[in-house]
């Protein structure tokens, strides 16, 4: 086995993540950034931008970032691994591009990115791709040599990832009402995105069928089922179902939608339901408003007793695997042999995008893959 300590040959880490507002005045900039180019209806928009005011206008996404940094240096800097960690976002401060910027500056020149998404997919994967490719392209057009990005592979099925799930799942199922636990289905939930998309997920090779995006969250879904099921000796019929739908009434996307689900098991007699946001990594808007708000008054609605399990956020377990992932990306780029550690059916996934991995529906240039420019 290779050394996992030896960051070599990166110099530094980049948390990539999806950015929030910080306050009322952010909300309408923000939504704008999310959507240019991208045909969303101004009636979701509106609504959308309602969740977030009822937050004060506050995601809690910045925070969750903020926590995941501390919790990150913390492990590496425990672990012995000198290796800074930077953190820039898509859609609101700190910018990706300025970030980078930054990172030039301060003479890193290959870099290892982490994204706040665990799963593949256009949204989660590719388009973050593309906006590293805007970086640096930009970076670029100042004058500056872009640094090399590596994007670290996608986690649903690490140990770090999962485990933090399940041990959610259980502290769910205890603050039930004991007569409840043992009847009570598992919900598991994700952002639902087009049926086209999902189909197109991943590698050609998995297209179809819903392709890698479906594949990973029900085997997910399926290790945090079986785990529950030893942990408690209780059988839970399970299910995965979707969120956050946004977009054209009349395009297909992921169903069912979580509030007709939970509907759907209250008229066929289940006692009480946990819902698993295992589609997200941190306590995103979608969480807090989809779920603790919306599902929950539905819920409330149909006498349906129901909790919400934690989502990974800053889980040292999780900066840990973090570390790893890091560690072993740096043993593979320096030709040494790796044994990822993965949980469920499907192995490790690539390291590397292939060209026409999640493709998007109008091509454009994409860093970190195999149809990297900047590579
Ligand atoms: C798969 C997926 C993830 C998970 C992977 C990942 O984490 O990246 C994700 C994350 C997030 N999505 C977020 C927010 C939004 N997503 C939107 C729109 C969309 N999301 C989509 C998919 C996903 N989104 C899609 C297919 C659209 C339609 C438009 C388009 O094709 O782009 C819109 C526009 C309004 C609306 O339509 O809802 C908003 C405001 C936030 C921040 C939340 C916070 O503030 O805490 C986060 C973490
Ligand atoms: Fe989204």
């Amino acid at each position: 086995m290779s050394d996992l300590h030896d960051p070599a040959p990166y110099d530094a880490l980049l948390l990539l993540s999806f950015g929030g507002p910080e306050g009322p005045d952010d909300v309408v900039p923000f939504l704008e950034n999310v959507t240019r180019g991208r045909g969303i209806p101004k009636e979701r928009l509106k609504e959308v931008g309602q969740h977030y005011f009822l937050f004060g206008g506050v995601s809690p996404i910045n925070d969750q970032n903020r926590a995941l940094l501390d919790a990150l240096r913390k492990d590496f800097a425990d672990h012995g691994l000198d290796l800074p960690v930077y953190w820039g976002n898509r859609n609101w401060a700190p910018y990706l591009t300025d970030t980078l910027r930054d990172m030039v500056h301060d003479g890193r020149r290959r870099i290892a990115v982490l994204a706040t998404s665990a799963y593949a997919s256009y949204s989660g994967c590719r388009q973050y791709r593309e906006n590293l490719a805007d970086a640096l392209g930009a970076l670029k057009a100042e004058g500056l040599a872009p640094p090399r990005v590596d994007k670290l592979r996608h986690y649903f099925n690490d140990p770090g990832f999962v485990r933090p799930m399940i041990d959610g799942v259980l502290a769910a199922l205890a603050d039930l009402p004991a007569e409840l636990r043992a009847g009570a289905h598992l919900v598991f939930t994700t952002h639902s995105i087009p049926t086209a998309a999902a189909d197109a997920s991943g590698p050609v090779a998995e297209h179809g069928d819903g392709g890698a995006y479906l594949r990973e969250h029900r085997d997910v879904a399926r290790v945090i089922a079986e785990a529950v099921r030893e942990e408690t000796g209780a059988d839970r019929p399970w299910e995965l179902v979707y969120q956050s739908r946004s977009g054209a009434p009349h395009i297909p996307w992921l169903e069912p939608d979580i509030c007709d689900h939970l509907e759907q098991l209250h008229g066929a007699g289940a006692p009480a339901a946990v819902m698993v946001p295992i589609g997200f990594v941190s306590d995103h808007m979608e969480v807090l408003y989809d779920l603790d708000t919306e599902a929950t008054a539905k819920a409330a609605e149909l006498g349906l007793p129901v909790r919400r399990s934690a989502t990974v956020g800053a889980d040292p377990r999780f900066a840990a695997a973090v570390r790893r992932l890091v560690l072993e990306r740096a043993a593979t780029e320096r030709g040494e042999p790796v044994r990822p550690c993965v949980l469920g059916a499907l192995g490790a996934s690539q390291d590397v995008c292939p060209v026409d991995c999640c493709p998007a529906r109008v091509p454009r240039p994409a860093a970190a893959g195999a149809d990297d420019p900047y590579a």
